[in-house]
């Protein structure tokens, strides 16, 4: 039934390649997402919609913004281990006994649970002890004996002959032996207890012979190490990737163990798992610090011994993506971090470039060799087998926008479309067993084929009868006995001769054997030595290599952060010098405001100047008009005051008393005036009447600089610009018949069409009082 199963899978492949035989078709790389359980004080940005549609809800400082992603199926938190394992693995497992290849990755951020996916716990034993379970489970009764099929370390297998493998499985066991006594092992630590339901496949082809073969590889740093390589020590050797002789990429050297048992596979797993990078983060406590593969190949051999078919399963534990301003990495952890992200963006490239090539129809160089995780696994993506992949997420808030990339990644790799394998199963030559394989292991001289074969020990002796009755036939036959003895010992002679050369032969052959062979052996010392010498130096150029890629990396991570600050700072420059811009503009605008204003105000002083100018003009007018009264008073009064003279000059005791007048020129002077220049000091325009009465010493006017007139003739008079001051002195009888003196005080003032006007100032006052009051009233009085 199995068989039939198995013929028609091999139809169906067969008409499928048939129909396809043009354009090949291909299947898409199917992505599932797991959500982790989250702590129950913390914030989920994912919603789940349906059992494949989720929505990541994202806050920025612009807002909120959802985001939708469809994935083959979503596993909640609350998924059991075994519902992962059958939705994703199972059907690689299938294909795995059926001779096909499947790559699982898990990728996510850092600490969402890719480990525990794949690896899980005893209790919970994830997708891979699920897988090693399964298998032998379902192969038990079908294995090849150990060591029948063995790897090439080519990337290809033989079949070696029953003595052969059982010279390898007596080594084994003798290695083994010798293993246990030299170290000390504690059974303890041996975690291949993982719990096992019985599950099993139901495609097992019952008539052939299975094996299994393990390896566990991981790339740290961009260096691959094999992690069940016991050979060298403690420091695990670098490993290069080779291309096989149909094209495939393997890891040269790797150490593949044929294991009979599931215990045996744990095994392995801890012994690597032990040398894996792990360290501790801030994000996770046991972080896997690089990518790790864990490598299963399944090699059936045909009951007829005729052909040998290959799977492979590659579980790949991808290492987180991490940001290092989240992590707070430093030193080696920063350098790893740096080389995680690297090979996880180079991976990112490759699918994109691929996606794009089959979007656009176009071929585009997809490069794979940018980083060993994308070189190792180069094969898949061009069609060797399927390829699954498990998106982690840890719904926490924290992680949003790392999750964003994630899924962002996750959502492009399911466009793109892997070409479908041409056939299920790979096919290998049966190596027939080298002929001293089948001889039983004696051990043989190495000339010995070359020997003629010995010649029998001469004629046969002749049996002889003797007859006593008749001793003369006695001596006959005893005659002939004797020749062929005598013939026997010639024989014997001669034998013995060609033995003694053919032994000289045979030791200097092997005298000649053993001299080849200590030439050989010290050639071998010598290559050994060259070999250990290449290794080292090799091993210096790949730490150094790995050195200048990181620090390369390193630089261009500083370049990309030095062009962002330079166009930060660009952009600020550009936001200032907009700034300046504008306020050089607004500036501009303030300064014809401020013009327009200025003009306006300056028109509007002019008005009120024309209009104060116009009414002090007519003040001025009027003041004329008055000194016009004043003088013609004066004038008119000149002739009482001659007639008076006499009275007047005659000596009078009288009290004195200067009244003092004086006017705030603020009150009627305007703010602004322009004064004729003082440097020169006050020089006075007297202006005395024409013959006063002489007043004696009272009323002396301090005027150092003075022109005095009794009549202002010209015009000039007072427009002479050396005069800046002016003093009026008008003498009337009051009521009474007093004689009162006035000094009017003032400034000249140069107005704007040449001339000058006087702006009085201060008024000063004599008047003159009889003691007794008696006077009469036409007698003038001085005050
Ligand atoms: N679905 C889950 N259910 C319960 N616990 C989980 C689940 N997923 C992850 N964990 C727990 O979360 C922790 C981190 O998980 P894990 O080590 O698998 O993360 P990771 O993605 O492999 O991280 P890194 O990339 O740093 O190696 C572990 O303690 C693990 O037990």
């Amino acid at each position: 039934m199995k068989r039939n199963d198995e013929n028609m899978d091999s139809n169906e492949d067969c008409s499928l390649n048939s129909e396809s035989s043009s354009v090949p078709s291909k299947d898409p790389v199917q992505v599932f997402c797991r959500l982790r359980t989250l702590p129950e004080d913390c914030q989920s940005c994912v919603k789940l919609i349906s059992p494949t549609t989720l929505t990541l809800t994202a806050s920025s400082k612009i807002g909120r913004k959802e985001y939708n992603y469809v994935f083959k199926h979503i596993f909640t938190s609350y998924a059991r281990q075994r519902q992962v394992f059958e939705h994703v693995a199972l059907p690689l497992l299938e294909d795995l006994i059926k001779g096909k290849n499947g790559l699982l990755l898990t990728y996510g951020v850092t600490g969402s649970g890719k480990t525990y996916t794949l690896t899980g716990e005893p209790s919970m034993p994830g997708i891979m002890p699920l897988c090693i379970n399964t298998l032998f489970n379902s192969i038990a009764d079908y294995q090849a004996q150990k060591f029948l099929i063995k790897s090439d370390r080519m990337n290809g297998f033989e079949v070696q002959g029953e003595n052969d493998a059982l010279k390898d499985r007596l080594l084994e066991v003798k290695m083994s032996t010798t293993k246990m006594k030299t170290v000390k092992r504690g059974g303890g630590d041996v975690k291949n207890n993982y719990e096992n339901d019985g599950t099993k496949l139901r495609c097992v082809n019952e008539n052939n012979l299975y094996a299994v073969f393990i390896s566990y590889t991981e790339i740290y740093n961009n260096t691959v190490y094999d992690l069940l390589d016991e050979t060298s020590g403690k420091v695990l050797q670098a490993k290069i990737i080779r291309e096989d002789s149909q094209k495939r990429m393997y890891i040269n050297g790797v150490v593949e163990v044929e294991v009979k048992s599931a215990a045996d596979a744990f095994e392995l797993f801890c012994t690597g798992q032990k040398r894996k990078r792990m360290g501790h983060t801030v994000l996770n406590a046991d972080s896997s610090r690089s990518h790790s593969t864990f490598n299963i190949r399944v090699v059936q051999l045909q009951k007829d011994r005729s052909q040998l078919m290959m799977g492979q399963l590659s579980l790949v534990d991808l290492a987180g993506s991490e940001r290092c301003s989240r992590t707070q990495n430093t030193g080696m952890r920063l350098k790893e971090a740096s080389s995680i992200n690297n090979s996880l963006m180079s991976l990112r490239t490759c699918l994109e470039i691929l996606r794009e090539n089959q979007l656009n129809d176009a071929n585009k160089l997809v490069p794979y060799r940018d980083s060993r995780l994308t070189l190792l696994f180069k094969n898949y993506f061009e069609g060797e087998g399927n390829i699954r992949m498990i998106v982690c997420i840890n719904p926490s808030i924290e992680d949003c926008e790392e999750n964003l990339q994630v899924l962002k990644f996750a959502e492009m790799t399911q466009d793109v479309k892997i070409p479908k394998a041409e056939s299920g199963y790979t096919t290998y030559k049966y190596k027939t067993p080298s002929k001293t394989t089948k001889q039983t292991p004696s051990i043989q001289a190495p000339a010995t084929s070359k020997i003629k074969k010995v010649a029998p020990f001469g004629p046969k002796i002749p049996s002889v009868k003797l007859n006593m009755e008749n001793p003369q036939e006695n001596i006959v036959v005893l005659d002939s006995l004797i020749k062929v003895l005598h013939a026997r010992r010639q024989k014997r002679e001669r034998n013995r001769q060609e033995l003694t050369k053919r032994e000289r032969h045979f030791r200097k052959h092997l005298l000649h054997v053993h001299q080849e062979s200590v030439l050989n052996k010290s050639e071998i010392r010598r290559l050994k030595a060259l070999l250990k010498k290449e290794k080292q130096t090799n091993q210096k150029l790949n730490i150094k290599i790995t050195d200048l890629e990181t620090s390369n990396e390193n630089f261009s991570a500083n370049t990309k952060e030095l062009q962002d600050t330079i166009r930060t700072l660009q952009n600020t420059i550009d936001e200032k010098n907009m700034k300046i811009n504008q306020n050089r503009l607004e500036r501009e605008k303030a300064k014809q405001k401020f013009a327009l204003q200025s003009e306006m105000m300056s028109q509007e002083l002019d008005d009120k100047l024309r209009k104060q100018r116009a009414r002090l003009h007519a003040a001025m007018l009027a003041k004329e008009a008055k000194i016009q009264k004043v003088k013609e008073v004066l004038e008119s009064d000149a002739m009482f005051a001659c007639a008076s003279k006499q009275e007047v000059e005659a000596p009078v005791q009288s009290e004195i008393k200067i009244v003092q007048e004086t006017t705030s020129s603020a009150t009627t002077v305007p703010a602004r005036r322009h004064r004729r220049s003082r440097s020169a000091g006050e020089v006075w325009l007297e202006h005395n009447a024409i013959k006063p009465v002489a007043l004696g010493t009272v009323l002396q006017p301090s005027m150092k600089k003075r022109k005095s007139v009794s009549k202002l003739k010209k015009a000039s008079d007072v427009t002479n610009p050396r005069q800046n001051k002016y003093c009026l002195l008008a003498q009337e009888a009051d009521a009474g018949g007093e004689l009162e003196t006035k000094l009017y005080k003032g400034d000249i003032v140069p107005t704007c069409g040449g001339g000058a006007q006087v702006i009085f100032n201060d008024v000063e006052c004599l008047r003159q009082e009889s003691p007794t009051g008696t006077r009469a009233p036409s007698t003038p009085s001085r005050k």
